[in-house]
């Protein structure tokens, strides 16, 4: 085995149906007095209902989250939670409610207590986003890890089928660019290809059930490894097109990644060939494939896509074709690690098959 370097994240994971009944002794476990509860406003009612959980222990509730994190929200949030005397966050919610709680925790320090209830994996990750004049800025930061996760499969019941689907992939894209990362090592390659399996195998189970609690349970599961993965080593190409097509184009994060993951692996697969081995095998066990079955990753991820119903063009999502051009100048602009070199022509090719909904093509 060659030599590598792996950093483990030092978060404490509450795992299983009804683990929220946890929380008061979580949030004394960090040694914290007031609680401040934070979620979107369309989840206040369940943020309020943490916060009667929690009684003496909680400061308030702040129901301000939205994606991506615009700097007013954070700003808005951080002078909440001094005006409360809060010590610690509980963030309720997707990746943006817990986006929330980073930028809280970035300024002033609070530990966080994430409860997600999406398969983003934001939890799992020192790295944070804020949005100033429409521009998304990212870094990474040990204080926005959160301290205590509590992963319940009943609070993800009433996440809708078609999230389910998008949120199910958006993980899964941590994992499969994980698996080719340059600081990748045997550990995280271990979680992600287990994620990978573990979602691929969920998912179908959700779309037809999605009260299904064992197969909700395996999503969560899922999302913990593969957001660990994305907490642990840096991600290529997929992610940079995405967060340039939300960032700049106010595309839904999730939708996005599940419209092009099966197009950034095709762009890779031939300078990746161990990984894309990796992922094919994962999704042929989900898929029940015979052994020693020969899948394509990308195409095989293209195809669950389409037939769990999710969107897989561009355009479906709303993205005007005058925009690919500039999406390919801002993703060949800044150089960022990637398997394969950045070629501006072959990234205009890739966004066009995705915005047409074409199948993946190496
Ligand atoms: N820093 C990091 O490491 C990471 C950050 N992110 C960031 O997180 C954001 C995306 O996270 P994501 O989770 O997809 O988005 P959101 O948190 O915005 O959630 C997506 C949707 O799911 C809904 N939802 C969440 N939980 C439930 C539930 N239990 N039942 C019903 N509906 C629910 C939300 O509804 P409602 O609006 O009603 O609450 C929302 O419409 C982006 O800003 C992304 O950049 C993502 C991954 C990693
Ligand atoms: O944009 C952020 O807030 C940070 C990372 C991610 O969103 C990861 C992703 O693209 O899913």
């Amino acid at each position: 085995m060659e030599a590598f370097v792996y950093t483990a994240q030092p978060a404490r994971v509450v795992f299983g149906a009804g683990a929220l009944q946890h929380l008061g002794a979580e949030v004394e476990r960090l040694g914290a007095r007031r609680a401040l509860v934070l979620s979107t406003p369309e989840q206040a009612a369940q943020a309020r209902r943490v916060a009667e959980q929690l009684g003496a222990r909680a400061a308030g509730v702040y129901a301000g989250a939205v994606m991506h994190v615009p700097v007013e929200t954070a700003r808005a949030a951080v002078a909440e939670a001094a005006r409360l005397g809060a010590d610690c966050a509980v963030a309720i919610g997707g990746g943006s409610t817990t986006g929330l709680g980073k930028a809280i925790a970035l300024e002033s320090g609070l530990p966080i207590l994430a409860i997600p209830t999406t398969y983003a994996g934001s939890e799992m990750t020192p790295i944070f986003g804020l949005t100033e004049g429409g521009v998304k800025r990212t870094g990474r930061d040990p204080r926005v890890l959160p301290r205590t996760v509590i992963y319940d499969p009943e609070l993800s019941l009433g996440l809708p089928p078609g999230l389910s689907v998008t949120s199910g992939i958006n993980a899964m894209a941590h994992a499969a660019e994980g698996l080719y990362a340059h600081d990748g090592n045997p550990v995280t390659a271990l979680m992600a290809e287990e994620g990978l399996r573990a979602m691929a195998a969920a998912l179908p189970r959700l779309v037809r059930d999605p009260a299904d609690r064992a197969a909700r349970g395996d999503a969560l599961y899922a999302a913990w490894l593969c957001g660990t993965v994305l907490g642990a080593v840096a991600m290529g190409l997929h992610h940079k097109l995405c967060h340039t097509l939300g960032g700049s184009f106010e595309l839904p994060h999730a939708e996005v990644h599940t419209v092009v993951l099966p197009h950034a692996l095709a762009y890779n697969a031939a300078h990746a060939p161990q990984a894309m081995a990796r992922i094919a095998r994962a999704l042929g066990a989900a898929a029940g494939a015979g052994a020693g079955a020969v899948v394509d990753a990308p195409q095989a991820l293209f195809e669950q896509a389409q037939a769990l119903g999710a969107p897989t063009s561009l355009r479906a999502l709303g993205l005007p074709a005058e925009a690919l051009d500039r999406a390919a100048d801002l993703a060949a602009a800044n150089p960022y690690p990637n398997p394969r070199p950045l070629d501006r022509g072959a990234l205009r090719a890739l966004l066009q098959r995705a915005w047409d909904g074409a199948a993946p093509q190496a």
